[in-house]
């Protein structure tokens, strides 16, 4: 496998399509700790993560994210990031820089019927449907480029998704 070294696994991807959920179990599979970037920020600021988007913006919370990227020490770990995460230049680097990345790739009518009534997402919250959706088209292709492995995830349970991404995992790093 080329560049990068291959420590850390980060799950990438829109909102809703399964990065936390799959991080953890795929933490308990592989036995290595994992970290969701959104709580490891709400821990270290106190607040929420929609409470951080109406007292200081968007933007702040950005900043949050690289400097979370910038500063975490643990070397060999699974990382769910948030959906933004990826759009980020500086992040992407990071990331395949410091481990192996991989896209979990969801169908968008699955993703909205996940997320549409999730108070804890403030991008949700603030847009229509349509709005998300195009969203999700803009940032797609960032997907896409930044990922090692992407990882198709329609019509499978969460179990068969995590023992497919251990899968890659393992067949990736004995390249
Ligand atoms: N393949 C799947 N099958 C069933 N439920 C899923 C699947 N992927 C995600 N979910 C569920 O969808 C919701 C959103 O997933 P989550 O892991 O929070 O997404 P993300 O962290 O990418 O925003 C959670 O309730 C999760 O359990
Ligand atoms: O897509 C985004 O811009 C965001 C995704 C969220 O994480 P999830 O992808 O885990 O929902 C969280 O970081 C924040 O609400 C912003
Ligand atoms: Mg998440």
């Amino acid at each position: 496998m080329s560049g990068g070294n291959m420590k850390r696994i980060y799950l990438i991807g829109f909102m809703g399509c399964g990065k936390s959920a799959i991080g953890r179990r795929l933490s308990f599979l592989l036995k290595v700790p994992f970290y969701d970037m959104d709580k490891e920020i709400v821990r270290q600021t106190g607040m929420t993560i929609p409470e951080i988007f109406e007292k200081f913006g968007e933007n702040h919370f950005r900043d949050l994210e690289t400097e979370f990227l910038r500063n975490f020490q643990e070397e060999y770990c699974i990382i769910s990031t948030g959906g933004g995460t990826t759009m980020r230049k500086i992040n992407r680097r990071i990331m395949r820089e410091t481990g192996l990345v991989l896209f979990l790739d969801a169908p968008f009518k699955e993703i909205w019927r996940r997320i549409h009534k999730d108070p804890n997402r403030p991008i949700v919250r603030r847009s229509t449907r349509e709005e998300i959706e195009a969203l999700f088209k803009s940032r797609y292709p960032y997907y896409k480029a930044a990922a090692h492995i992407t990882v198709r995830t329609e019509f499978r349970s969460l179990r068969q998704i995590t023992q497919y991404a251990a899968f890659q995992v393992i067949r990736l790093k004995g390249e």
